[in-house]
């Protein structure tokens, strides 16, 4: 921010600001969970499909979160609005010569034509902030999906991470500290990521012309990088590249990738990076580890392994689950 540029709200240092921000999506999501596992109740010792019980869960996330933290937003609209209002009644009491009124505009005629083009920019703006956390809903829908499908196929793995969840958490419901301690659910979450990235394919346009490796890249040119064919290159991960092994993550993604960091890609790279990466990685966990504590499951012989690359990479006719009581 430039010097002689004002914030608008005094800054809060970055740890502060993040742990604000945990302590009010934390609660939301857990809720959200809840819900889930609610309706999963009826389907305890029968086939349960969770793409679609995550669609509906990571769209109840974004409906509480997303609408509540437009509240601020929408109370300045409001009060834009009254003004307006005042405003224009104001102006229509106003004697105006007929002609001169389209030359020449009063004070308050001025004032509430910006406050209608404010209010238009916050409606607007609070809408493409819906948007995007739109965007994200289907990613993590996918991402919830995999993860489960991954674990009902290798059970040995359910249980590593239902071991760690009431040595964090107890008997409670996921807790801002804890979640960021879910050592070996990351590690889940990570292998997840890499074998069923939700993004298939990252695209840029080169603006000018580059030197790319061997290769000259022309200006104007698209690129297209396909994170599932790296993500599985045996040159990166070795000749096991195609198994589930989240052992690969044991000490963290600089490791396992040999510190290449173009080699795990799931949430992009550079400057267009996804912004909802520690959204949507905390929403996973929370999902997962209520899951965990709850059920165990294996693969139901009705699924069919399929997916399906349409904008994200999703299980083409679901995942459907055997779902157990613990
Ligand atoms: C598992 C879940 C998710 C995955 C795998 C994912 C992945 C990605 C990827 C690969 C990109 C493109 C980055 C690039 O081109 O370098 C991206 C961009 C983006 N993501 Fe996500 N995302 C996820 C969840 C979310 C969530 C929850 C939100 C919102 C709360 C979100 C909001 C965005 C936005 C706004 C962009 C555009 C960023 C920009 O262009 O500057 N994503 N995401």
């Amino acid at each position: 921010m430039g010097k002689n540029v004002k914030a608008r709200h005094p800054r809060l240092p970055w740890r502060e600001l993040k742990s604000k921000f945990l302590e009010f999506l934390a609660p939301a999501m857990v809720a959200s969970a809840e819900t889930m596992l609610e309706r999963w109740k009826n389907y305890e010792g029968k086939e349960i499909e969770v793409f679609e019980e995550f669609r509906f869960f990571t769209s109840e996330v974004i409906s509480r979160t997303a609408f509540s933290s437009s509240y601020i937003e929408g109370q300045h609209i409001f009060e834009m609005l009254m003004k307006l209002g005042f405003l224009l009644t104001k102006n229509s009491l106003t004697i105006r010569v007929p002609g001169i009124s389209k030359l020449f505009k009063t004070g308050n005629e001025i004032e509430s034509e910006k406050l209608e083009k404010d209010v238009r920019a916050s409606i607007l703006g609070i809408v493409r902030k819906i948007e995007e956390k739109v965007a994200g809903q289907e990613t993590t829908n996918s991402l919830l999906a995999w993860t489960v499908f991954l674990l009902a196929h290798h059970t040995d793995w359910q249980e590593e991470p239902r071991k760690e969840v009431p040595q964090i958490f107890g008997k409670q419901t996921p807790n801002p500290d804890g979640i960021a301690k879910l050592k070996t659910m990351s590690m889940v979450i990570n292998e997840c990521l890499r074998l069923y990235s939700p993004v298939g394919s990252l695209s840029r346009k080169a603006e000018r012309e580059v030197k790319l490796g061997k290769f000259i890249v022309p200006a104007n040119v698209d690129l297209l990088m396909s994170c599932l064919s790296l993500h599985r290159d045996p040159l990166i991960w070795g000749q096991d590249a195609q198994l589930f092994k989240p052992e690969r993550f044991t000490e963290g993604v600089a490791k396992a990738t040999n510190n290449n960091a173009g080699a795990f890609l799931p949430f992009g790279v550079g400057p267009r990076t996804c912004v909802g990466l520690n959204f949507a990685a905390i929403e996973a966990k929370i999902a997962l580890s209520m899951v965990l504590q709850c059920y165990c499951f294996t693969l139901s012989p009705g699924y069919v392994h399929l997916s399906l690359q349409q904008v994200t990479n999703r299980p083409l006719r679901g995942v459907q689950v055997m779902l157990y009581s613990l």
